[in-house]
């Protein structure tokens, strides 16, 4: 049995997270940690989930690994610089290994790699994000990493700037620019998690959509990441597309 500690146990991920842990056969609840708990409780579990706030899921995961727990991580927040900062700890000592996924929905990551794909054969290319409006963060931590994704498959490709005439705006008509490619959010009663990708070319267009219609979707992923994080053959893992052999 994995012996599982959840962090934001109270939370909209964490207790969909807590009820996905008690389901599986081969997993055991040990520790559910929220705010305004002390850590502490955490020690008896190997792995630690978090789906907390990207303001408080550094200091959870320095002391997760430092614990020499290993860490699957939903929070978003991840730019280059805080995963270097993870790789630091790593690299002094600290003994967890560390999963973050931006997104742990299978069709989300299909998503991704999808318009990484098809990034290059576009001259255009924006990604709008859809999402309930508790949502903490914008853009979702999905549609920056998409956005990543797209801006190095072009860039290696040698494809240049989609193709904008605009020069006159107001502020945030045309989305936040990440690695050159435009990214939108939208915040709307009703909606769970949803992304399409925008790719236009000379005469079609093709828009590649993916919609979570609960937080239930994400347990597969999530507990595909808890059976395997111990064993990857990377400290620190971004993304579940290597565990799905993509
Ligand atoms: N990777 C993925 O597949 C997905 C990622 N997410 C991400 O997960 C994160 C959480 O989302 P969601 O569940 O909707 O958010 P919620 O606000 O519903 O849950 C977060 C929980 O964490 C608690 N919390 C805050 N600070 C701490 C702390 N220091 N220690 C322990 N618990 C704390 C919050 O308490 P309080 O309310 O009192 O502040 C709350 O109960 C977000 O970053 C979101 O983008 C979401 C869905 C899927
Ligand atoms: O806050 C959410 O709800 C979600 N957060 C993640 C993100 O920011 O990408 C994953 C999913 O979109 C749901």
């Amino acid at each position: 049995m994995i012996k599982v500690g959840v962090l934001g146990a109270r939370g909209r991920m964490g207790a969909e997270v807590c009820r996905a842990v008690e389901g599986a056969d081969d997993m055991e609840l040990v520790a559910t940690v929220d705010q305004g708990d002390a850590l502490d409780a955490l020690e008896t579990a190997e792995v630690v989930v978090d789906f907390t706030h990207p303001d408080v899921v550094m200091d959870n995961l320095r002391w997760c690994v430092e614990h020499g727990l290993h860490a699957v991580v939903g929070t978003t927040g991840f730019d280059p610089s805080r995963l270097d900062t993870v790789r630091s700890w790593q690299a002094a000592g600290a003994k967890g290994n560390v999963l973050i996924a931006p997104n742990f929905g299978i069709g989300a990551v299909l998503m991704m790699h999808f318009a990484r794909k098809a990034a290059p054969f576009f001259e255009s290319v924006e990604v709008v994000e859809l999402h309930h409006p508790n949502k903490a963060d914008a853009p979702s931590g999905t549609a920056f990493r998409t956005a990543e994704l797209i801006g190095a498959a072009r860039a290696e490709a040698g494809v240049g700037p989609s193709p904008d005439a605009t020069t006159s705006e107001l502020p945030g008509a045309r989305g936040a620019d990440v690695d050159g490619v435009r990214v939108h959010a939208v915040r709307l009663s009703g909606l769970i998690a949803h992304q399409e990708v925008l790719l236009g070319g000379h005469g079609e267009t093709f828009t590649i959509r993916h919609d979570a219609m609960n937080r239930e979707s994400f347990m597969p992923g999530v507990l595909l990441g808890v059976r395997r994080v111990a064993e990857l053959p990377d400290r620190l893992t971004v993304g579940i597309e290597s565990l799905l052999d993509l």
